[in-house]
């Protein structure tokens, strides 16, 4: 579906530096006890992913993003075998690897470690900055989603987690390489996108 009347976020690094200060006010509000209750609240909306799944892939959050973990332990109580991103160095591939993120990675962030063999996920939840109704979106601006999730395109859903306003009303000018989401999911529900 075409909406002609939505803006249009032409300059993709200034949404990008406008959003993150936006999510860091939002989750600076977020008491502890709500903020665990919208992220179980995200974990209801995804059950049913959840359960078609048979590997998830999602992510060790930072600061300000919605926590997939209790989706990720909800996957493991389920019988699924869950993953989050490793990196051997900041220019390497993007790999999903299963177990505790326990070690240092080169992002700031923990990781599984390195010697846990690749896993390959059939649903992916991603991390985003926003996306748009059409399932664009907008990343932290290195590619690595964009180049994982390339090789899955067909064999995952890929659906792109978040607080609420971090789905857009304008819309997001595509590049080339962008991977469209399938879905969009929050503590206030699913969204799929049509393609
Ligand atoms: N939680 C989470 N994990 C993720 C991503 C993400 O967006 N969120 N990624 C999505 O691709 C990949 C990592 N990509 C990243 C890209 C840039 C920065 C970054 O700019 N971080 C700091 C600067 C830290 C530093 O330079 O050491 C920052 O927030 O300013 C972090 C992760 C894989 N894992
Ligand atoms: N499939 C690809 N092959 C080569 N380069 C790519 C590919 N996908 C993305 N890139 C490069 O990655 C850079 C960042 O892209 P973009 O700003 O769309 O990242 P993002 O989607 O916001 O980030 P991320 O996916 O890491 O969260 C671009 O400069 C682009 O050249």
């Amino acid at each position: 579906m075409v909406v002609p009347s939505l803006p249009s976020l032409a300059d993709k690094a200034a949404a990008r530096a406008a959003l993150r200060a936006e999510r860091k006010a939002f989750a600076a509000s977020l008491a502890p006890d709500t903020r665990a209750a919208l992220e179980a609240e995200l974990t209801r909306r995804l059950e049913p992913l959840l359960f078609a799944a048979r590997v998830v892939a999602a992510y060790q959050p930072m600061k300000d993003e919605i926590s997939p973990l209790a989706a990720l332990d909800r996957a493991r109580a389920l019988g699924r075998e869950t993953a989050l991103p490793a990196f051997a160095a900041r220019d390497s591939r993007m790999t999903f690897r299963p177990g505790d993120a326990t070690e240092p990675g080169p992002w700031g962030l923990l990781q599984p470690p390195l010697d846990h063999d690749p896993l390959v996920p059939d649903l992916v939840l991603v991390p985003l900055v926003g996306c748009d109704s059409r399932g664009n979106r907008i990343g932290m601006g290195q590619g690595h989603y964009d180049r994982a999730l390339e090789a899955l395109r067909g064999s995952a859903r890929i659906v792109g987690i978040g607080w609420d306003f971090q789905l857009l009303d304008s819309t997001i000018a595509a590049d080339p390489w962008d991977q469209p989401l399938d879905a969009f999911a929050s503590p206030s529900g699913l969204l799929e996108f049509a393609r």
